[in-house]
């Protein structure tokens, strides 16, 4: 851990005024395409927040923005109160409890999924415990309940290279809520997955649905419409907020059906 790194994770987040996110008028210009346009949105601790919109409205830009990937050309991005994370590096940003699981699942398929599961506990700098040291009963009591909520108890030795698709999804969103992230960002989590996966993805966001601050990137309207529920639903255009709302609502708004729903 650098000094820098250290500050950091000392500081700690601070959500006093409700919110864990804050993105303010952010702008990304790649090659003068402005890929966001002053993108304003925040996100409230304990929510889960969907995002939608067309092929490339920004979806994909805003997260990398978030966990540091790409910088904003302007425009502030903050982490709770203090945090601004135009300052922070990607590792830093991972560091302070901004986990993201992409949309191709990357678990160590040569592993079995306890294992997974346990790697990802001891990847979890804040920890520090030895790769070889026992684990705790704690430790293995927090495996177990993680195991139950990703649908993978009884699986446990399988090898995480054999499971499904869908399977491999919940693993890695397994190992994510391993390292107890305090704002979750999924990228199409469904994506690929069967109509009976799908379900079971929904029961699942659904289940950690204000245990955690979520944020969903996902094209598939079912899926969204079970875990929007009567929260907040924002469809990007062109890089910026085109309208927000209850899921109802912006289904029902003539201009998000016009450039998405309505294709
Ligand atoms: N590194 C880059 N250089 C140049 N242009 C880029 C770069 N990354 C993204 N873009 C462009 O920015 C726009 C927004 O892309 P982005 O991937 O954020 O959209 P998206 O909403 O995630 O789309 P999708 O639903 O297809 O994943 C696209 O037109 C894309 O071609």
């Amino acid at each position: 851990m650098t000094l820098n790194d250290a500050r950091i994770a000392q500081q700690g987040l601070d959500t006093t005024h409700g919110a864990i996110l804050y993105l303010e008028e952010i702008s990304v210009v790649f090659d003068g395409f402005r890929a966001l346009n002053k993108l304003s949105l925040d996100i409230s601790v304990g929510e889960l927040r969907c995002i939608i919109g067309p092929n490339g409205a920004g979806k994909t830009t805003m997260m990398d923005v978030i966990t540091g990937k790409t910088r904003p050309t302007s425009g502030t991005a903050y982490f709770g109160q203090t945090m601004d994370l135009s300052r922070m590096s990607e590792h830093q940003i991972a560091h302070a409890g901004i986990g993201r699981k992409f949309q191709r699942p990357t678990v160590f398929e040569q592993h079995t999924v306890f294992e997974n599961l346990e790697l990802a506990m001891k990847l979890d700098k804040r920890v520090r415990p030895t790769l070889f040291a026992r684990l705790s009963s704690d430790q293995r009591g927090k495996i177990d309940e993680i195991l139950k909520l990703i649908r993978l108890n009884g699986s446990e030795q399988r090898l995480a290279g054999l499971l499904s698709h869908g399977q491999k999804q919940w693993l890695e969103i397994g190992m994510l809520q391993m390292q107890e992230p305090q704002l979750i960002l999924l990228d199409e989590p469904v994506a690929g997955m069967s109509d009976a996966e799908t379900a079971r993805t929904a029961e699942l966001l659904n289940e950690l649905r204000g245990k955690h601050s979520i944020v969903v990137v996902e094209h598939d309207m079912a899926f969204v419409t079970e875990i929007a529920q009567q929260g907040v639903v924002t469809v990007l255009h062109e890089g910026a907020v085109l309208a927000q709302g209850r899921m109802e609502e912006v289904q029902a708004d003539e201009r998000v059906i016009e450039v998405y729903l309505g294709r």
